[in-house]
């Protein structure tokens, strides 16, 4: 089968896209898996599944794989790209898209840069999958040794956020692949290491779910902000700085929607036989 793919990224967080008319013809986790190596295959953070819209006021509905292979709930540098691609394809400014984490309104603006609503920030240890049995700001989870004191959070997908003195010296190699797999998150996690330069600016580093350190994580960017803002630590409106370039998230606060605005780039257009 000849698969048409599109070649995306966001600060160097990269994807394919590719439309697939129904679920069942949508590849298999191992397959991607396969086209994710990045010298046996295309190369990519995470496959981007365009699939048609399942609710009547959304004009596209998309599936997001990580490079393991295991299908996750959401993707902010990959829903800037999708929103990019269909809108410009529908000679749309604004889209309203649906996944598995739920609803993601998208803006085009005339700079370029695309805006999309990620949706209300969730602390409720079931969102994230994490056992705690009571909601906090921070808890401590112990990993061999040391005790880290994490904070968690749901962006539709898992995040757990510590904060660092300084992300170029944080342990993301050590740490990283340790939280991601601790066994209290019951479907893994993404694991940010967030320094706080002032209360307009933090620099981040993630190890995402089933892909590892990536140059930048949209949703793990806004999950970032939001538990520095719940912490204290930050305004309404953020720049991230990522190892691949800048974002910057809007959040009001508790209940309110998380907006985040940055790049979405096509870099080529693709064939690949499955
Ligand atoms: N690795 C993530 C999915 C992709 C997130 C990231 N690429 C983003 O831009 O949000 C997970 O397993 O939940």
């Amino acid at each position: 089968m000849l698969l048409r793919f599109t070649k995306m990224h966001g600060l160097g967080n990269d994807f394919i896209v590719f439309d697939a008319p129904s679920d069942d013809a949508v590849p298999d986790g191992a397959a991607l898996k396969q086209l994710a190596d990045r010298r046996t295959g295309i190369g990519f953070d995470q496959a981007l599944v365009l699939l048609p819209p399942r609710a009547k006021d959304t004009d596209v509905y998309y599936r997001i794989f990580n490079a393991d292979g295991s299908e996750v709930e959401q993707c902010g540098n990959g829903a800037r790209c999708v929103g990019k691609l269909v809108a410009e394809k529908l000679a749309r400014q604004d889209l309203h898209m649906d996944s598995l984490g739920g609803r993601v309104d998208v803006q085009l603006r005339k700079d370029g840069l695309v805006s999309v609503d990620m949706g209300i920030p969730d602390f409720t240890p079931a969102a994230v999958g994490f056992d705690a049995t009571r909601e906090a700001d921070v808890y401590p989870l112990r990993v061999g040794e040391s005790e880290l004191q994490i904070s968690a959070v749901s962006m539709g997908n898992p995040h757990a956020v510590m904060r660092v003195p300084s992300v170029s010296e944080a342990p993301v190699d050590t740490l990283g692949p340790a939280v991601e797999n601790h066994p209290r998150f019951a479907n893994r996690t993404n694991v940010g290491f967030l320094e706080v330069v002032s209360r307009t600016h933090i620099r981040l580093r993630v190890f995402e779910r089933g892909v590892g350190e990536t140059l930048a994580c949209g949703t793990g960017a806004c999950a970032a902000v939001a538990v520095g803002r719940r912490l204290g630590l930050l305004d309404e409106e953020v720049t991230v700085d990522a190892l691949g370039g800048r974002l910057v998230i809007r959040w009001p606060g508790p209940g309110e929607h998380l907006w985040m605005t940055g790049p979405a780039i096509t870099v080529f257009e693709g064939t690949v036989t499955l």
